[in-house]
């Protein structure tokens, strides 16, 4: 296959190399806004050249994957779909999903587009950040499927499947609220974690001296760059907010214990917590 990928960052460029890495990819075609990205990915072998023109790059490809920002996303992908032919495959890795299906929903080239959303990344970004086996025995969220063309979802199950992944079926609306519980809060928790801990601890020298494996596990996701993550909030708000209501919440409930000295609930509460071990062991 030629793969044209459109955002040469983390996640693109971690695609790039692991379709190399498998043998998927004959030849690897870049599209980036970011000249200096662009001359990174050469350099770092993650695409054979990179074309400056995007028509140009996706009449070249079997597959193109759309590798941008979410904002980026819904302006890129209709027009890569006005170029698709009826033998091509287009697919996004985005993490929000119902604005992106409503952008392209009456498109005539909508079959072709198949909705993907792979759970895998970091908290780094740009051609630097890709490494190859990052999506290795993870889970890919396959969206809408039924609205793409069935050889089209087929070539994609196929792709992920020799990563290997693990596959999962959602629908747009089912996909945005989950992963707003999950994936989501996790990233508003660790940017509050680090704006209270950069607010309260003035000593720089005191935060590295004094943070082990618990403050760098949950800090870890406030190094994530705005840029991928304001589209992400802003493209699935009122998810967020849903969530980030029931985390207040709890915040303030724990406050309340602790102030009154409550230990019987608070350990109740941490038991209740706990849960989290049988889900995840
Ligand atoms: N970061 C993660 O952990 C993660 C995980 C899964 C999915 N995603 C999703 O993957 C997508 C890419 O995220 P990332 O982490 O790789 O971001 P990134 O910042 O590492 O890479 C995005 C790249 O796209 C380029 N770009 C921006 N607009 C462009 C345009 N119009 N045309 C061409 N190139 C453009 C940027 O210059 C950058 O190099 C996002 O939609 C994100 O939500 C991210
Ligand atoms: O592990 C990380 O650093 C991530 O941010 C990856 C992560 C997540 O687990 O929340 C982030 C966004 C995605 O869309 C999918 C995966």
């Amino acid at each position: 296959m030629n793969v044209t990928i459109i955002g040469l960052g983390l996640i693109g460029g971690s695609l790039a190399l692991s379709l190399r890495h498998h043998g998927l990819a004959q030849r690897l075609i870049g599209v980036e806004a970011n000249d200096a990205h662009a001359r990174r990915a050469l350099e770092l072998g993650l695409v054979d050249e990179v074309e400056a023109d995007l028509d140009r790059a996706v009449r070249q490809a079997d597959l193109i994957v759309v590798a941008v920002p979410m904002d980026a996303m819904v302006a890129v992908l209709p027009p890569v779909l006005d170029t698709t032919a009826a033998h091509q495959v287009v697919i996004d890795v985005g993490s929000t999903k119902q604005a992106l299906l409503a952008a392209v929903a009456q498109h005539p080239n909508r079959g072709r587009f198949v909705a993907v959303h792979p759970m895998a990344g970091t908290e780094h970004s740009g051609p630097e950040a890709a490494i190859n086996g990052l999506f290795e025995g993870k889970t890919v969220v396959i969206c809408d499927a039924a609205n793409s063309d069935a050889d089209a979802v087929r070539i994609v199950e196929q792709l992920f499947h020799a990563l290997p992944m693990r596959l999962l079926y959602l629908d747009g609306a089912d996909h945005d609220l989950h992963t707003a519980y999950v994936s989501h809060i996790s990233h508003i928790t660790s940017f509050a974690l680090a704006l209270t801990v950069l607010e309260k601890e003035k000593e720089e020298q005191r935060i590295f001296d004094l943070a082990s494996g618990g403050f760098e596990s949950t800090v870890r996701l406030a190094k994530s760059s705005p840029a991928t993550w304001v589209p992400i909030f802003r493209q699935n708000r009122l998810n967020v907010l849903d969530v980030l209501d029931e985390h207040l919440h709890q915040l303030q409930h724990l406050r309340e214990l602790l102030a009154q000295e409550d230990y019987q609930g608070l350990t109740e509460q941490i038991q209740l917590a706990n849960h989290i071990r049988k889900i995840l062991p």
